[in-house]
């Protein structure tokens, strides 16, 4: 059992001159989960996760990870920790697999090199140089340098931008079986079903610091967007629907026979409207089921218009 947190980070603040980027801001990452941070551009993820590797010292607020400080124990936690950075951090001449290969032999049980090429579709470009590999190609390398040495940590920095639909299914295919593992993984991203495919806990950043956070059902969870609609005869028992539902629930008659529940909806609180209906021999019709998604809840916290 761990008594940590895989990553802590308490009131962290980073400026860059006299620009604030990282403004008070508190994450907890669990071990063994994968953690998506989302935010708009320049919302501050980034510079969270350079001072959680190590690369930038806060200037207030503390950040532990396996419990130690990134920037004095930084030799401690360079094997245990695998590094994904959005800009490659590879000599543009050496090639792909030499370069794979080089850091696989930093550590003491790295995975096999040739499988992880394979799985993430690198096997045809192994003797191309860094600087010719595609946009794509270059991430799936950064992606498999930083688990080639099985880390007990990882942090990805926007995993699949520019990826094709098939090497982001396969990133999102090796992140699950790094969670499978035990492996805690950390990642940003700007795509919402990638948070909501991959992540046990999502964190809202903006402005420098976390809006909101939690699961990804518990983010879109129990706003009044989320409805169960059906129509039946009119004059239903409201009270007695109501008392049949989970707490927190709403239940309407906005026009004759046309009902609406608001509430946690999903497949549980469908089952209990369908049973209530048949225990009161109503036949539901066009049922409909309205949810708010990750990506309407993101752009309510974080506003619709674009930032500089
Ligand atoms: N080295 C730097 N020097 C000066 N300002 C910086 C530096 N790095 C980042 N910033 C600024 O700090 C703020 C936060 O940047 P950061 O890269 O952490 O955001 P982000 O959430 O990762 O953005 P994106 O989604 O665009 O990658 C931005 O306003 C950015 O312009």
């Amino acid at each position: 059992m761990h008594t940590t947190a895989a990553v802590e980070v308490a009131g962290l603040v980073k400026r860059y001159g006299r620009k604030t980027a990282v403004d008070g801001l508190d994450l907890t990452v669990a071990h063994g989960s994968i953690t998506a941070v989302l935010g708009p551009n320049g919302a501050g993820k980034t510079t969270t996760v350079e001072t959680c590797e190590g690369y930038r010292r806060p200037d207030a607020g503390t950040v532990r990870v396996l419990g130690l400080d990134p920037v004095a124990r930084a030799a401690e936690l360079r094997p245990r920790v695998g590094v994904m950075l959005q800009n490659g951090g590879v000599y543009p001449g050496v090639r792909a697999m030499e370069m794979l290969r080089h850091t696989a032999r930093l550590h003491r049980h790295p995975l096999d090199v040739d499988e992880l090429a394979e799985r993430l579709g690198l096997g045809g470009c192994g003797r191309t140089p860094y600087r010719r590999l595609s946009g794509g190609q270059q991430r799936r390398l950064a992606l498999a340098m930083a688990v080639v040495g099985r880390p007990e940590l990882v942090f990805l920095d926007e995993p699949t931008a520019g990826l094709d639909p098939q090497a982001r299914r396969a990133t999102w295919e090796l992140v699950s079986a790094l969670r499978t593992d035990g492996v805690t993984v950390v990642l940003t991203t700007h795509h919402m079903e990638e948070a909501e495919e991959l992540a046990d806990h999502v964190a809202i950043v903006d402005a420098g610091r976390v809006v909101a956070e939690g699961s990804p059902r518990e983010l879109c969870r129990g706003r009044a967007e989320n409805t169960l609609s059906f129509v039946g005869r009119p004059g239903l028992d409201l009270e007695s629907l109501l008392k049949a539902l989970p707490p927190g629930c709403a239940v309407t008659e906005p026009a004759a026979g046309s009902y609406r529940v608001t509430g946690d909806v999903g497949p549980e609180l469908l089952a209990t409207v369908t049973s209530w209906c048949a225990q009161h021999g109503v036949l539901p019709e066009r049922i409909a089921i309205e949810r708010q998604t990750l990506e309407d809840v993101f752009l309510e916290l974080t506003g619709k218009e674009l930032r500089g």
